[in-house]
């Protein structure tokens, strides 16, 4: 069973009902979200109609529950995901739906290049690290602006991706990584021990955090795998007394 996100017209929506035994398209647009049915009706045989079902919803937010039960558990990701939240739509529907096993979505090429990202390029940041917690993705294809009307300013390019067992823990130990992640890429051109020091209290601590994690503190945030920070999360939890004395000691306090 498929979910598309933001089917728009259907353009997309009427190949996979074909495909799918079944597709729930979610679409923020109540006018958008009202016509499906009667575009899908009318222009496809009704056996294959049937298999669609609309849900009026913000993608950013829907959840299992706001799909009909025997539809709350869709195994494939297929959009074309509104290019100016794709990132989030994509992390936050790996994130509430964990029954998503693979998926292909199409994306900016910019975004599809950052998605796909392996460490150690420029192009490589918080979407790459955050994405391969969830999964294993791969650049499926580039997909040029003349092949769309009216033509777009942006060329566009598809991500497919399986998803992997999560690298660590629960949902807490994934918040705890991305807050890391984020504060890594922050200053994404500093080595890692003066990019973490305020996330760690100090650049002595986050040295000695990352020096334990196994990873070079002249590093860069870039050069590492979600594997990478992982380990550098693990480690200042296993000092977490230590780094929440240092928080506090350089805190509001010393302000
Ligand atoms: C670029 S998408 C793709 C359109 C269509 N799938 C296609 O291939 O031509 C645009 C659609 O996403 C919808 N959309 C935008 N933000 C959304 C959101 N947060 N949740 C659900 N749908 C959204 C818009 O209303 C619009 O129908």
């Amino acid at each position: 069973m498929a979910l598309e996100v933001g089917p728009g017209l259907g353009s997309l929506t009427l190949g996979l009902v074909a495909q799918a035994g079944a597709v729930v398209a979610v679409e923020v647009d109540p006018l958008l979200a009202a016509a499906l049915p009667e575009t899908a009706a009318a222009r496809l045989p009704a056996a294959l109609a049937q298999r669609l079902h609309v849900v009026e919803a913000d993608g950013l937010r829907v959840r299992p529950a706001d799909l009909p039960a025997e539809l709350a558990a869709p195994t494939v990701l297929a959009a074309n995901l509104p290019y100016n939240v794709a990132v989030p739509l994509l992390l936050g529907l790996l994130e509430r739906f964990p029954t998503i096993r693979r998926g292909l979505v199409m994306v900016q090429a910019e975004v599809a290049d950052r998605l796909t990202a392996s460490p150690g390029g420029r192009i490589y940041g918080v979407p790459s690290v955050k994405l391969a917690w969830y999964a294993h993705a791969r650049p499926a294809g580039a997909v040029p602006r003349p092949v769309f009307w009216p033509q777009p300013n942006v060329d566009s390019g598809l991500v497919a991706f399986t998803r992997r067992p999560a690298p660590a823990g629960d949902a807490s130990a994934r918040a705890e990584v991305f807050a890391l992640v984020d504060a890594a890429f922050a200053q994404r051109r500093k080595m890692l021990r003066t990019a973490l020091a305020s996330w760690a209290g100090s650049a002595q601590r986050a040295e000695q955090i990352i020096r334990a994690a196994g990873v070079d503190p002249g590093a860069r945030g870039e050069t590492l795998d979600v594997e990478a920070y992982v380990r550098i999360a693990y480690q200042a939890a296993v000092a977490g007394r230590s780094v929440a004395r240092n928080v506090e000691d350089s805190g509001p306090s010393r302000a």
